[in-house]
């Protein structure tokens, strides 16, 4: 039996950012392995003209859910979406649910982040800092609260080379921040926000760093843990691999990869490609919360959900398998044929923009607006180019960090609990982890069917073809162009021409001869 599985029943569970991609796992595995827990609370908005109830639906009916429905049939009496916006003072809850949840959560799961590289840093610290803090602050007024989990990012403190599981000191005080965006004007707050972040690479993950000071400070006698995942991927087994439902992270990147809009990338080959399946994290994350709420460690414990340091994979090696994987399963209507090009060099990567996806797109547009079409690609380029340069950053240095206390958990928990609540990630095989991830965006993402797998193959003959009559039409211009306007070029030609009829004429009277 496991004791993890065991903890969950009976229990009331609040999670933030529910409807997120983590916050989504979360709650099918806990629906799956504790269908006995009494209710899962979850704090929602409306959103995308969907009322509370209907994005619940939605996430309920989705291939995500299917497992969960046969061993929780009644999983739609366990949730109960509670109206809530963490970018409002005190959340928007009403006093009914307030007070629901007040006296009978037993488990806080706080998710619920803004993920934007770019957000506004007032944005950012409302839900990434206060929110946090009003969470912890209603965490304080549950009598019957066992474990407090807050999920941050491994890059909290990416300023820094090698992380411990410790929380470390921001420069800035959260709570000046927090006070001076109350009288401070928007113009202000984005003037100041580089010389704030130092050498964190953005607001978010500055803004998480500052999460984390909030939860140290505000901790009071809860117990509460911190758990941060590095980049979070694809689920590698449960409830089935490959499943990935947003285009943050690499996703966006395999699509654009896939579909022949990105063939080079400002990348480090050897740099450690940190990714983490969102069901390791899960599993983690549960695990955690067992622990926290059970053996109640004296301090706030630190867990990093990280690859590097256990099970390391460069971002060579997965570039080459994402492409060994385009091969077999290739994305339909692809723009151009899937090629790669990792390079950590200035020019050589502006080269690659300017040739390989600048030009391009500059061509078809034209060609769209002789067809008298809309010209599109530029401006979707343009968009692919500024996200990868907003990821850069992470693909161009590797980190270490320590997981004594991830480790030390493992080692805690009963061999059952290992294999239900498996977060050990020196099992996974990134050669086949990577292809279900591919195949997890081609099903899930890109929602495209397998049976349209021949056609994709035929229409990537196709553009080779194209590509080989461009590049033969590009050098004969050229050449013609040349011969016109250089005698270099004339007399070099002349070599060739009579070089080659030398030879013919010399192979014609050989075998001549030999008859
Ligand atoms: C030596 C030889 C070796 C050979 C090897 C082969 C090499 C191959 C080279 C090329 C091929 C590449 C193959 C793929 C290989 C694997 C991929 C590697 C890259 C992995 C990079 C991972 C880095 C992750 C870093 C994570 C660090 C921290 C992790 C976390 O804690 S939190 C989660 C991370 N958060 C995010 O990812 C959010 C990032 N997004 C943003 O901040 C914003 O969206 C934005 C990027 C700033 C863009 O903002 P905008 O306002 O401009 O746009 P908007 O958000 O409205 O979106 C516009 C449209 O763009 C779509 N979109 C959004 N995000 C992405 C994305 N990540 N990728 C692609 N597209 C995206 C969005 O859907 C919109 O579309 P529309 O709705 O249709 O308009
Ligand atoms: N994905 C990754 O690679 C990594 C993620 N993390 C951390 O994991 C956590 C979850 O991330 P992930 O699931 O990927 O992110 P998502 O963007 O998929 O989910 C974010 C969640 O937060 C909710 N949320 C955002 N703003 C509000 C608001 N104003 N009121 C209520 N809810 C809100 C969203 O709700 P809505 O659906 O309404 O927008 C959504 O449920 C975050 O804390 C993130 O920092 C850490 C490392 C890596």
């Amino acid at each position: 039996m496991s004791m993890i599985a065991a903890f969950y029943g009976g229990k009331s569970i609040l999670i933030t950012g529910a409807t997120g991609f983590l916050g989504k796992v979360l709650m099918e595995k806990l629906f799956r392995t504790s269908p006995d827990l009494k209710v899962i609370y979850i704090l929602v908005r409306p959103k995308a003209g969907q009322t509370l109830q209907q994005r619940v639906f939605q996430i309920l009916n989705s291939k995500l859910f299917e497992k969960v429905k046969e061993v929780c049939p009644n999983v739609h009496e366990k949730i109960r979406a509670i109206y809530a916006d963490l970018s409002q003072n005190d959340f928007g809850i009403s006093k009914e649910d307030m007070q629901e949840l007040l006296s009978c959560t037993n488990v806080i799961f706080h998710c619920a982040a803004t993920v934007r590289f770019d957000d506004t840093l007032r944005h950012a610290v409302q839900l990434n800092v206060t929110a946090t803090r009003q969470l912890l602050l209603m965490a304080s007024q549950m009598p019957k609260l066992e474990a407090f989990i807050h999920i941050s990012t491994a890059y909290s403190n990416c300023n820094l080379k090698h992380i411990d599981e410790v929380i470390y000191p921001c420069p800035v005080e959260p709570k000046k921040i927090i006070d001076s965006l109350e009288w401070l004007d928007d113009a202000i707050i984005e003037e100041i926000a580089p010389k704030l972040i130092r050498d964190w690479p953005n607001i978010y993950t500055y803004t998480k760093a500052l999460g984390e000071m909030v939860v140290q400070q505000e901790s009071r006698n809860l117990n509460i843990a911190i758990i941060r995942p590095s980049i979070v991927g694809a689920t590698w087994q449960e409830p089935f691999p490959g499943w990935v439902d947003n285009v943050n992270g690499p996703n966006g990147l395999i699509i654009a990869a896939g579909k022949g809009f990105l063939r080079a990338l400002k990348a480090t080959p050897k740099a450690v490609a940190d990714l983490i399946p969102v069901d390791t994290v899960v599993n983690l994350m549960l695990a955690v919360g067992w622990y926290t709420a059970v053996h109640r460690p004296k301090s706030t414990l630190v867990y990093h959900s990280t690859s590097g340091n256990l099970n390391p994979c460069n971002w060579h090696k997965m570039g080459v398998q994402v492409l060994a994987t385009f091969e077999k399963i290739p994305f339909e209507r692809a723009f151009r044929r899937p090629y790669a090009n990792f390079t950590s060099n200035n020019f050589t990567s502006q080269y690659w923009n300017a040739v390989s996806h600048r030009a391009p797109a500059i061509i078809y547009d034209c060609y769209l607006r002789l067809t008298g079409r809309k010209p599109r690609m530029t401006k979707l380029m343009n968009q692919i180019l500024r996200t990868a340069s907003m990821l850069e950053y992470f693909i161009n240095r590797s980190w270490e960090w320590s997981t004594y206390n991830t480790e030390m958990l493992m080692s805690e928990l009963s061999p059952e609990d290992q294999r239900v609540f498996n977060f050990d990630v020196r099992q996974l095989n990134w050669l086949e982890y990577i292809e279900n991830y591919v195949l997890g965006v081609k099903k899930y993402l890109l929602k495209e069917d397998m049976a349209g797998i021949p056609e994709a193959k035929q229409h990537l003959k196709r553009l080779r073809n194209i590509h080989y009559l461009f590049n033969t039409a590009l050098f004969l211009i050229v050449w013609r162009l040349l011969i016109a306007r250089s005698q270099m070029a004339r007399n070099v030609w002349f070599f060739i021409v009579s070089f080659c009829y030398k030879f013919l004429s010399y192979f014609r009277a050989s075998s001549t001869l030999k008859v």
